[in-house]
C-alpha cells in the first residue's frame, strides 16, 4: 500500500504540543495527524561522527525518522546556503545574502546524503512530499539513485521574482532541479506565477496551462495556502482562557487593551517597524499612553547567523529607546520577550487581546495571523492588522486592516482604527475571515495538495 512519505529539514520533537516556534513543523504535523506516515529529516543537533544513523521515534500514528548533521554540513547546508543565502533572497533581502561556493556544495551533498538514508526507507509505491528552500534539490538526488516515486514540493516561503533570484549564482541549477519533481506547491498565485516566469524566459520550458514541459517530465505547478486546523485553535484558545497564565498577563495590564504580536525573532518579520508605529502611535494620539500595552513575544531563532544577531540587537535598543521615553511608574508601553511559549498558551493570549498586530515585510503565509482570527471570541473578538506582504493577506484581505509595514504612520493609524472599532464591525469582519479559515483548513491544503500529486489518469 502507498504511504505518505514527508521530508523537510526541521521535524517536530518526539513530545508532541512541546513548544514548536516555527510553522512549518506545526503545519506538517497537523496535516499528518490524521493519517499514517512517516516524517524523514534533521534531528536538529550536531552530532560529530562519521557515520550518522538515523533514529526513530512516534509521534501518534507518525513513524519519524530523523538523522544528526555534523558541524560543517551544519555550517554550510543550514547556516550557509539555506538560511545565509536562500532564505534572505526569498524574502527580497539581497543585501543581507551572501555568497559562498563552497556552501552551496555542502548544501548539494547535504541532499545527496538525506536521500541515500530515506531510499532505504520507502516503497515503491510511496508518495514522496518534500518541503521547503533546504530541500530544493532532493527529487534531483534521489532520481539519480533510482527512486521513481511521484515526488512533489511545497515551498513554505515565498518565491521571489527573476530579477532578485538571479542575484543567486546557481539559480538556473537551482530551478533545473525544481523541475525533477512531479508537483511543486507554493503559498501564493504570485510565487507560483514567477516560478513560472522564470522557467518559461529563463530555462525556456513550454508550458500547457498549469504544467510545464521539463526535460525529465511534466511539471504541475500550483498555489496551496497552508491553513490551521481552525476548530482546534478556536476550541484550544477558549479551553485555556481561564489558565494561570492569562490571569497572570491580565493582571499585569490592569484593563487596559493589549496589542499582541508573536513572531521568531527574524529580520523578515518587520519587528522595529512594528515598534516605530506603536511609538508614533503614543506620540500622536496621547490618549492612548498608560491606556494600552504591547506584548512582542519573539523567540529567538538561527542565532548563530550574522543577520540575526543584528536584527537582536536592533530590537533591543528599540525596545530600550521606546521604554525609556514613555514608561511611567505604573505602565510599561513594550513587553519585549525572548521566549517560546506553547501554542495552545499562545492562542490564550490572543483571545486576551484586542488587537494582532502582524506586520512582516514578507512571509510566505505567516500562521500566526491565521491563529490569532480563529482564537478569538466570536462574541468579542479582536481585531487583526496585517501586512500586505504576508501571504495570509491573500485570503484575509477582506477581515483584517491591511497595512503596508514600511509605512509607520499608516500603521499607527491602523493601530487607532483597530483599538476603536465598533463591536458590530468587529464581529462582521471576524465572521467573514473564520469562513475562509474554515473553507481553506489545513486538511484542504494537505489534501489538494496530495490530490494533485497522483498520476494523470492514462485514457482507455
Ligand atoms: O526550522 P527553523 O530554521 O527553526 O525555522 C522555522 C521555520 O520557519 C519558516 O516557516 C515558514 O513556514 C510557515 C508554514 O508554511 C509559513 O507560514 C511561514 O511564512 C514560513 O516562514 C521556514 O520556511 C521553515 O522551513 C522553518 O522550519
Ligand atoms: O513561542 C512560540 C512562537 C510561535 N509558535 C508557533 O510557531 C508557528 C509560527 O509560524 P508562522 O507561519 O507564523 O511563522 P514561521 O516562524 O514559520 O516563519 C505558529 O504556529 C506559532 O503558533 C509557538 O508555538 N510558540
Amino acid at each position: 500500500m502507498s504511504r505518505l512519505v514527508i521530508v523537510s529539514n526541521r521535524v517536530a520533537s518526539a513530545a508532541e504540543g512541546k513548544r514548536s516556534a516555527g510553522g512549518l513543523a506545526v503545519g506538517v504535523l497537523d496535516a499528518l495527524k490524521r493519517q499514517d506516515g512517516l516524517w524523514f529529516g534533521w534531528n536538529g543537533k550536531i552530532e560529530d561522527t562519521a557515520d550518522p544513523e538515523v533514529a526513530f521515534h512516534r509521534i501518534g500514528r507518525i513513524d519519524c525518522a530523523t538523522t544528526g548533521l555534523s558541524r560543517s554540513e551544519y555550517d554550510l547546508y543550514y547556516r550557509g546556503f539555506a538560511n545565509g543565502t536562500l532564505w534572505p533572497t526569498f524574502h527580497y533581502r539581497i543585501d543581507l545574502s551572501r555568497y559562498d561556493a563552497r556552501e552551496y556544495a555542502g548544501y548539494l551533498a547535504v541532499n545527496e546524503r538525506l536521500a541515500g538514508m530515506l531510499k532505504e526507507l520507502v516503497g515503491e509505491d510511496d508518495r514522496l512530499w518534500i518541503h521547503d528552500y533546504h530541500l530544493i534539490p532532493f527529487a534531483r538526488a534521489c532520481r539519480r539513485l533510482g527512486l521513481r516515486n511521484r515526488m512533489g514540493f511545497f515551498l513554505h516561503t515565498p518565491f521571489p521574482p527573476e530579477g532578485i533570484l538571479r542575484t543567486v549564482p546557481p539559480h538556473r541549477d537551482l530551478a533545473e532541479a525544481m523541475c525533477e519533481y512531479d508537483l511543486l506547491g507554493f503559498q501564493t498565485r504570485g510565487d507560483a506565477q514567477a516560478f513560472l516566469d522564470y522557467a518559461q524566459r529563463r530555462l525556456g520550458l513550454p508550458r500547457d496551462g498549469d504544467t510545464l514541459r521539463g526535460p525529465s517530465g511534466p511539471v504541475r505547478v500550483g498555489h496551496y495556502p497552508i491553513g490551521i486546523l481552525t476548530d482546534d485553535v478556536q476550541s484550544k484558545s477558549k479551553a485555556r482562557s481561564r489558565s494561570k497564565l492569562v490571569a497572570t498577563l491580565k493582571q499585569g495590564l490592569q484593563e487596559r487593551k493589549l496589542i499582541i504580536s508573536v513572531d521568531r525573532l527574524d529580520y523578515s518579520k518587520g519587528m522595529v517597524e512594528r515598534f516605530n508605529a506603536f511609538e508614533r502611535l503614543l506620540e500622536s494620539r496621547p490618549a492612548y499612553r498608560g491606556h494600552v500595552s504591547f506584548v512582542q513575544i519573539a523567540p529567538p531563532s538561527r542565532s548563530d547567523v550574522e543577520g540575526y544577531r543584528h536584527i537582536r540587537r536592533q530590537l533591543e535598543s528599540t525596545a530600550g529607546h521606546i521604554n525609556g521615553r514613555w514608561t511611567e511608574l505604573s505602565w510599561t508601553p513594550i513587553r519585549y520577550m525572548n521566549r517560546a511559549y506553547e501554542r495552545a498558551a499562545l492562542l490564550s493570549f490572543f483571545r486576551a487581546s484586542q488587537v494582532g498586530f502582524v506586520t512582516p515585510l514578507r512571509d510566505g503565509m505567516n500562521l500566526v495571523a491565521k491563529e490569532y482570527v480563529a482564537a478569538q471570541d466570536p462574541e468579542d473578538p479582536g481585531v487583526l492588522v496585517l501586512s500586505e506582504f504576508a501571504g495570509a493577506a491573500d485570503e484575509l484581505a477582506d477581515g483584517a486592516i491591511i497595512v503596508n509595514p514600511y509605512d509607520i504612520d499608516a500603521m499607527a493609524c491602523a493601530l487607532d482604527q483597530a483599538l476603536d472599532m465598533p463591536l458590530v464591525e468587529r464581529r462582521e469582519r471576524h465572521e467573514h475571515m473564520m469562513r475562509v479559515l474554515k473553507d481553506n483548513s489545513i486538511k484542504e491544503w494537505r489534501d489538494h495538495f496530495l490530490t494533485d500529486l497522483e498520476p494523470p489518469a492514462v485514457a482507455a
